[in-house]
């Protein structure tokens, strides 16, 4: 079969689902949207709007969409399945692949987490399974808007496991750029380090540019990467460099006043102004997050190996109540994460 000839099916399409499900449509790829019944309707009603930081802006009408909320009328035609569910929802959708997918269909998991991949391999019985990381956020309209609007709101390639050749050919199109990376365990606990700051956001309630732009929240990240970074290290666990600094470098830069941090950091700060996190979005729609998979992993590996992690346990302890109380980002200052160190807070 030829490569363009082959169909993906986008396995729990939300923000990251419909932002690749709709490049790779806009590039004439045979794409099919599993989607929950609420996104299918507003797919079904008004299409899908895909736009991006660099101004790309294009409307799908909705009958050029192949959508389905229904498993066993989606699954079975994927010849490549990306999986874009929450941590949370991994297994079941394992179980749902299994069932519904040809054993050839080549997996890909395209979530935050270190073993996503790893749950859906336990799940599907000698299939190919690969690991993916996403560097950018994408933003989604609120419920209800129509058209459904997706928006990268930065910047970066996604990594996709060696080991599919023509794959990468297949998934990279105009606005979703792919490369295939031989060491994706090291890509997956890179990417973990910048998603400590999901938590950060949900927090506050910040966009992600606002929050750090302010060095009180990025001295809270700089902790939690220190004592990540400890952790690792202690596991045998060498992190890749994810957007431009070397992982060692992180806390460093991130201390930085704010007019130095504005200097060196303009990379990291190239954001939409709207942009926040996946963990801001699950707390505004009362979901549970993924802060097992992220802060709850390096807390796995630190109880382990005997290291210090009180920043990561009490952001734990704050995003689970959070979570528990369903209200929302509970909008907190830095003050109330941790307490203030001595000297100056912010320059
Ligand atoms: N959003 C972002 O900017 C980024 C996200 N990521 C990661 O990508 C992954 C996906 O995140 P994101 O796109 O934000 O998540 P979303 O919650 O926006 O999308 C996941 C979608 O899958 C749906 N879903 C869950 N189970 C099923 C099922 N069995 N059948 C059909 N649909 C299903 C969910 O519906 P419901 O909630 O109703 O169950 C939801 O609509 C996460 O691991 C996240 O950390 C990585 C980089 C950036
Ligand atoms: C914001 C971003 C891109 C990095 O932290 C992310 O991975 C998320 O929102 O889950």
């Amino acid at each position: 079969m030829a490569n363009a000839d082959k169909r993906i099916v986008i396995a729990g399409a939300g923000s990251i689902g419909c932002y690749a499900g709709g490049c790779l449509a806009l590039a004439g790829r045979r794409v099919t949207l599993l989607v929950r019944p609420r996104i299918e309707a507003a797919l079904r009603q008004r299409g899908l709007r895909v736009s991006d930081l660099q101004g790309r802006d294009r409307s799908i009408a909705p009958e050029a969409l192949l959508v389905s909320a229904d498993p066993t009328v989606a699954l079975p035609q994927a010849d490549v399945i990306l999986v874009t569910v929450k941590s949370g929802a991994t297994q079941d959708m394992a179980a749902l692949i299994q069932a519904h997918a040809r054993p050839g269909a080549v997996v890909v998991s395209l979530q935050n987490g270190v073993d996503n991949a790893d749950r859906l391999r336990a799940g599907l019985d000698g299939r190919t399974v690969l690991a993916g990381m996403v560097p950018f956020n994408v933003v989604q309209s609120p419920d209800g808007a129509l058209p459904l609007h997706v928006h990268r709101a930065s910047d970066g390639k996604v990594m996709i496991e060696d080991g599919d050749a023509g794959l990468v050919s297949l998934l990279a199109v105009e606005g979703f750029a792919v490369e295939a990376h031989g060491d994706m365990k090291a890509v997956l606990w890179g990417k973990l380090l910048m998603n400590l700051n999901n938590a950060l956001v949900a927090l506050s309630g910040l966009p992600l540019a606002t929050e750090l732009a302010d060095r009180r929240w990025r001295l809270i990240l700089a902790g939690q990467i220190d004592e990540a970074l400890n952790a690792m290290k202690a596991s045998g666990i060498e992190p890749a460099r994810i957007g431009g600094l070397r992982p060692a470098l992180l806390p460093k830069v991130l201390r930085l006043p704010d007019w130095l941090f504005r200097l060196l950091a303009r990379r990291m700060l190239a954001i939409d102004p709207q942009a926040r996190s996946s963990m801001w979005d699950d707390l505004q729609r009362g979901r549970p997050t993924e802060i097992g998979e992220l802060q709850g992993a390096v807390l796995g590996l630190a109880e382990k190996t005997g290291t210090p992690a009180p920043l990561l346990k009490k952001v734990t302890a704050l995003v689970r109540a959070a979570e528990a109380e369903r209200f929302g980002s509970p909008g907190l200052a830095p003050e109330q994460v941790v307490a203030p160190p001595d000297g100056p807070r912010s320059a």
